[in-house]
């Protein structure tokens, strides 16, 4: 596979054209009589145009047909995915689940979209408040189908094998340890290489920000410019009927037929992209002192709600790093919190549950459920000499989202959770 080439900066007002066609970003204007090549000039919004400035959202795709040319959408089969967070009674305690199986590709063909499953969730689609956590779990590519969500924007973080993902902004390999957002109403298509797994958080309604820094300063925790936006690419690639577009609105699937890959965007200019980020870039901060920091320090991203200061998803990662404080118990504290925790982990271990929590798996501490260290961790953290050490050296990126889960989603297939701590 050529290397991929990539744009830099987060929420950066970016322009791109493929090289094949100089010339097919039109000068000075959006929307001219007759655009470069013959192309359609298509707006893509991702905030009200109302919006003030520092929100606005959008990009202007110049393609070789518009994205309306499509036959009706038609309801499809759900799949596993759902937004009704009443399918199964609330449950308080603490879960954890085993890794996801992928199923074997002899046994049952799964793709991107095919291979969506809710776990859990919280909050409303239909008025554009929530999130919903997805495990994808596939081993085939999607042909000659491309999905895009209507409801918000997913947040994919690939935990086994690597994602070749097709937008219409151009194409992105994002693999484990890296991270991409496609936001609401992008195209994407998703090639895998082998049996691959990953989680998905999704948001309703609002866009990921950086969070601010406040006294940290200008710099430092995920540092903008290193978000790779990718460049532009086309195909212009005929399917006569044959071409599936996967709408997924209010949460529930629709497909539409078209003759055409939508992935015939030949130049675009804007601030509404997909983008991908490499967590090794995150810049660590942590107590060079005492006592424990709130894990709100390793936050990546964040989609506000409108109460200031309350996320309605953070997306943390626990990264390696040095632990040096005195005189303090240096794993996480035991705690109750009004804010729900998932967790994933990408690969290692996570240093306050030392067994059953593997790679591929996932826990659940909802709003306000007790948890800590189990009581191993809590014998050893109380009694070690501290030195300098490395912390979760080797592990790389436990996945982490915070929100509030309302609700415990279903898993079909999947009863294997057992209880935490
Ligand atoms: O529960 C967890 O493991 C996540 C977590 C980590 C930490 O260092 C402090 C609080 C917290 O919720
Ligand atoms: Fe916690």
């Amino acid at each position: 596979m050529a290397e991929l080439k990539y744009i830099s900066g987060f929420g950066n007002e970016c322009a791109s054209e493929d090289p094949r066609c100089p010339g097919s970003l039109p000068e000075g204007q959006n929307n001219p009589q007759v655009c470069p090549y013959n192309l359609y000039a298509e707006q893509l919004s991702g905030s009200a145009f109302t919006c003030p400035r520092s929100t606005n959202k959008r990009s202007w795709l110049y393609r070789i047909l518009p994205s309306v040319s499509h036959k009706p959408f038609e309801s499809i089969d759900q799949g596993h995915i759902t937004h009704n967070w009443d399918e199964v009674d609330p449950d308080p305690n603490q879960l954890r689940w085993k890794p996801f199986e992928i199923p074997k590709a002899s046994q049952k063909k799964m793709d991107f979209v095919s291979g969506l499953h809710t776990l859990c969730g919280a909050g409303d689609i239909r008025s554009n408040n929530g999130l919903a956590i997805h495990i994808f779990l596939c081993n085939t590519s999607m042909e000659n189908r491309c999905f895009y969500n209507s409801d918000g924007d997913f947040l994919i973080v690939p935990q086994k094998g690597k994602l070749l993902i097709y937008t219409e902004f151009g194409k992105m390999l994002v693999q484990p340890n890296e991270i991409c957002v496609i936001q609401r109403g992008m195209r994407f298509s998703i090639d895998v290489f082998e049996e691959t797994r990953g989680y998905v958080l999704e948001v309703y309604g609002v866009h990921f920000e950086l969070p601010d820094l406040g006294p940290i300063g200008a710099n430092g925790l995920a540092n903008p410019r290193d978000f790779l936006i990718p460049v532009a690419w086309y195909e212009d690639r005929q399917v006569p009927g044959g071409y599936t577009v996967i709408n997924k609105y209010q949460g529930k699937l629709f497909a539409a037929k078209q003759d055409v890959s939508p992935f015939n965007v030949v130049a675009w200019h804007g601030n509404y992209t997909p983008y991908k980020y490499n967590l090794e870039n995150f810049m660590v901060i942590n107590s060079v002192a005492f006592d424990h920091a709130d894990p709100s320090i390793f936050t990546v991203l964040t989609a506000k709600s409108v109460r200031p200061g309350v996320a309605i998803a953070d997306f943390v990662i626990f990264p390696p790093r040095w632990g040096v404080a005195d005189k303090t118990f240096r794993p996480p504290y035991y705690h109750r919190n009004c804010m729900s925790e998932f967790m994933g982990l990408i690969k290692g271990h996570y240093e306050a549950k030392q067994g059953g929590f593997l790679p591929g798996g996932g826990s659940l501490h909802s709003t306000m459920t007790p948890h800590g260290p189990d009581a191993d961790c809590f014998e050893k953290a109380s009694k070690v000499k501290l030195a300098p050490e490395r912390v979760a050296d080797g592990t790389m990126g436990h996945g982490h989202s915070k929100g509030r889960l309302l609700r415990r989603g279903i898993f079909p297939g999947f009863p294997h959770f057992c209880p935490g701590i």
